[in-house]
């Protein structure tokens, strides 16, 4: 998630706060109509832009199987997506074909290629997941011009589930539709920018009938084709919309009209881990401990329900009331339901973040997820990953050879369980459910807020 440049002041003083609060959203005051119009007015001009803008080349084609689609590296060091290709224990490389400049996507293909994320307009100052590296093979087809049938059962489904779970920070909960589930921009109450991702501004937003408060991300459709990021976003739909836990954010539903696709996620009022890490540098024990108790928790429904996260990093977790984490953004994430067992290939999350396997091109499963969790695990206690280097391919060299090392102060349960989460051989690696008893865990539990 990248923040808007307005949020790097907010960055810089660590404080993470919301103009709108559940509470102050609770009533449609005159200024907040007035407010909502200028907004609504706003990404209406920006949708226009978007829309009549031409098509961007972002990818060039690699001397590999693999398509190349570059940002600037990231800040301080750059981040790297690299994707080959899913397989069915094979692998395909699929060139870029963009067979479309119409205004309209398919998010219902069932084709399962991974996209990439690039951000054709770096700006110095986002984080540093916007100056990530992609590399992927890409294959579009974005010529439909509506939902089909199969999206609007998963709309169906998705606002179905919203029914049973409510945020602890609200007191009502959307409503399901159980005539048409549809929702649109009418029936919520925009209020500030949340923040910037590569798509588009995620906005809070209070849903008018209920008094909800969600984060609702608007994309254009013109930027999701041209980013070549429908299949991604299906994905994602598809994935995170089938996922209650409460560690993992919901997503409630969306909505589209002619320029822009919308999703409904649940609102997390501190925003993304990364800036609460930024703040203050380092996390002590007894938070860092609680975070990563939350990260496996989901990680353990999230396998059990065999997905994988593929980008588990500060930036994809959120924070919600009283240091509840939501792990969030499945992009990346694949679900094998039909065969649990089956291997992939594709090389994709972040550079720091990469297990050894997928550096070595080999075949990985959920082990991925176990590695990154000690990946961040380290980063959350010493405020930075453990194989950071400003020249990538030294990185990639410590990653393989786990060129590890503590600074004095991390404790001693805290270097065994990072040593035992980053084993070379994935079959090595502490197993989820052990993590839950690790003694660094059990040592500070006691301290938790909860
Ligand atoms: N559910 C949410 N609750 C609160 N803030 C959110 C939520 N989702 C996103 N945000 C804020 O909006 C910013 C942008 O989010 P977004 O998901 O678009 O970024 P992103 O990860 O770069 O997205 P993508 O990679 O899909 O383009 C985040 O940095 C975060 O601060």
């Amino acid at each position: 998630m990248s923040p808007t440049n307005n949020e790097a002041s907010v960055r810089s003083t660590g404080s993470v706060t919301s103009e709108l609060s559940p509470l102050s959203m609770m009533g449609s005051t005159p200024s907040s109509s007035y407010q909502l119009k200028k907004i609504e007015s706003r990404l209406e001009l920006l949708s226009q832009t978007l829309s009549k803008s031409s098509m961007r080349l972002v990818s060039e084609k690699s001397n590999s199987s693999a398509t190349i689609i570059t940002g600037l590296s990231r800040k301080p060091l750059s981040r790297i997506h690299l994707s080959n290709v899913d397989t069915n224990n094979s692998r395909v490389s699929k060139p870029i074909s963009k067979s479309s400049s119409s205004n309209t996507i398919n998010i219902t293909s069932t084709s399962t290629n991974i996209n990439p994320n690039p951000n054709p307009n770096p700006n110095p100052n986002q984080s540093r997941k916007s100056k990530d590296i992609h590399l992927s093979p890409i294959s579009v087809s974005s010529t439909s011009s509506a939902v089909t049938p199969s999206s609007t059962m998963l709309l169906r489904k998705s606002i179905t589930n919203t029914a049973s779970t409510t945020p602890a920070t609200t007191t009502n909960s959307l409503p399901s539709s159980s005539t048409n589930c549809k929702y649109s921009l009418q029936d919520f109450e925009l209020g500030r920018i949340l923040g910037k991702g590569k798509l588009g501004k995620v906005y809070c937003a209070k849903h008018l009938q209920s008094g909800y408060i969600v984060a609702l991300k608007v994309m254009t459709k013109q930027d999701l084709i041209d980013l070549k990021l429908e299949k991604n976003l299906r994905r994602e739909i598809e994935i995170q919309s089938q996922l209650i836990h409460p560690n993992i954010s919901r997503l409630y539903g969306y909505f589209y009209d002619h320029k822009n696709v919308y999703l409904i996620l649940e609102y997390s009022i501190g925003g993304e881990l990364y800036n609460h890490l930024k703040s203050v540098k380092k996390f002590d024990n007894i938070k860092s401990s609680y975070y990563i108790q939350q990260v496996t928790q989901a990680l353990i429904y999230l396998h059990s329900k065999n997905i994988i996260h593929r980008d588990i990093k500060p930036e994809n977790i959120l924070v919600s009331d009283n240091n509840i984490i939501k792990l969030s953004d499945f992009g990346w994430s694949v679900s094998s339901q039909t065969n649990p067992s089956k291997k992939r290939l594709t090389i994709c999350g972040t550079l720091d973040y990469l297990p050894p396997e997928m550096i070595e091109s080999q075949l990985h499963d959920q082990q991925v997820d176990i590695w990154s969790l000690g990946i961040l695990c380290y980063e959350l206690l010493v405020g930075k990953p453990p194989f950071e280097e400003i020249d990538k391919n030294r990185t990639y060299k410590r990653i393989v050879k786990i060129d590890l090392n503590f600074p004095h102060y991390i404790d001693y349960e805290a270097r065994d369980l990072i040593t035992k989460l980053l084993q070379k051989n994935p079959r090595l690696r502490l197993p989820l459910n052990k993590v839950l008893e690790h003694p660094w865990i059990l040592k500070y539990k006691p301290f938790w807020p909860i």
